[in-house]
């Protein structure tokens, strides 16, 4: 089972905050270290339409997040802006072996996946990624389709183009599709919209998380913030709350405190710097204790919300 380390990335380049030190860091049953928070690209930072040319905005704001120790980043094919990010990545001048890139694929038909990691590889200006996730597993029409996928993400992981692999969006049906092929390399990790609104296994999830747990399967949790924002008001405010002025922080921090303090990553995003200076330096300095995990899932449990890969997606709400 993956497990919570506070294993820090001491830095060469100058431009990382002290805390960074602090940040936690999980070990993935493949053995690598992976940050607990992300910086996420594909909310606040994705590229709207097929615009042509480099993204201004998109290449400033990463570059914010790395230089506030943001060394997680969470890309996509699908987002259009890898190239963005590897400007960003290039401009910022941390080492390559301090970040953490992760970007996903789309299986988009007719594709490979070499193929499409290469494309990534290029436009990201790396050799390799830290992690690559197929992104969902909806293009699937068979188990013998997500298989097939699956040993194609396998043979990159051996050719050393991607670190780590894993999927995102994947059910435990999706995941017992790929085990029942006995993987080489199993996923290591599943991104999946996780925050006190959608904790999969009450939401007929046919108990997806103590599958993970069982496969030493990691969690990122994307969305962590929907209870203070997309889906408030709702149950667990006055609780947030309460955790908030105990410990100083705002209802947001107490939101991804209660993913880290769960051993789950968190992928998050923000275009204020004030914001993100506020995440990066306060994080570290407190934690939940497992009751006060458990009064926010126990709310929690009193409302259903799902974000993305509904038949809609969740509201433009950039900030
Ligand atoms: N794999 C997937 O299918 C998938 C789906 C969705 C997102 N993601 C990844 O996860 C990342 C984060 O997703 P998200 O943006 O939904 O995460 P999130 O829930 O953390 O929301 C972040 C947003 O909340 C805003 N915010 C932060 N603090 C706030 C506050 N106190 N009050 C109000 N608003 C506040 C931020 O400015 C930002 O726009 C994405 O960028 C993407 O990389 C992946
Ligand atoms: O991963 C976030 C959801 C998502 C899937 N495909 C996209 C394309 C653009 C922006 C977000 C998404």
């Amino acid at each position: 089972m993956s497990s919570a380390t506070s294993a820090s990335k001491p830095d060469a380049s100058g431009t990382t905050p002290k805390q960074l030190q602090d940040i936690p860091h999980l070990k993935l049953s493949d053995g690598n270290e992976i940050p607990m928070i992300g910086y996420g690209l594909g909310t606040a930072n994705f590229k709207r339409g097929n615009k042509e040319g480099l993204d201004e905005k998109i290449i400033n704001d990463t570059v914010t997040a790395i230089k506030n120790g943001y060394y997680h980043l969470d890309c996509a094919e699908a987002y259009g802006n890898e190239a963005e990010v590897g400007v960003a990545i290039a401009r910022a001048g941390v080492p390559r072996d301090k970040l953490f890139i992760t970007t996903k694929t789309s299986c988009n038909p007719g594709d490979t996946i070499e193929a499409a990691l290469s494309r990534s590889l290029a436009k990201l200006g790396l050799d390799y990624v830290d992690l690559y996730l197929i992104h969902s597993p909806y293009w699937a029409s068979s188990p013998a389709e997500l298989q097939r996928r699956w040993a194609e993400m396998e043979a990159q992981r051996d050719a050393g183009r991607a670190r780590s692999i894993g999927v995102s969006n994947y059910l435990r049906e999706h995941l017992e599709a790929v085990f029942a092929a006995a993987p080489r390399h199993p996923p290591v990790v599943n991104q999946i919209e996780y925050h006190p609104y959608l904790q999969h296994d009450p939401d007929g999830g046919g108990g997806l998380l103590a599958y993970l747990r069982e496969k030493g399967i990691a969690v990122e949790a994307y969305s962590p913030l929907t209870a203070v924002r997309r889906a408030a008001p709702g149950p667990v405010d006055p609780v947030y709350d309460r955790l908030a002025k105990k410990y100083g922080v705002t209802a947001g921090e107490v939101a991804l405190r209660w993913c880290l303090d769960q051993g789950i990553v968190a992928v998050t995003t923000s275009s204020s710097e004030e914001r993100l200076k506020q995440w990066m330096t306060r994080l570290p300095t407190f934690k939940l204790t497992p009751e006060e995990v458990e009064e926010i899932a126990e709310k929690g449990r009193e409302k259903h919300y799902r974000g993305f890969w509904t038949n809609k997606f969740a509201e433009d709400d950039r900030r």
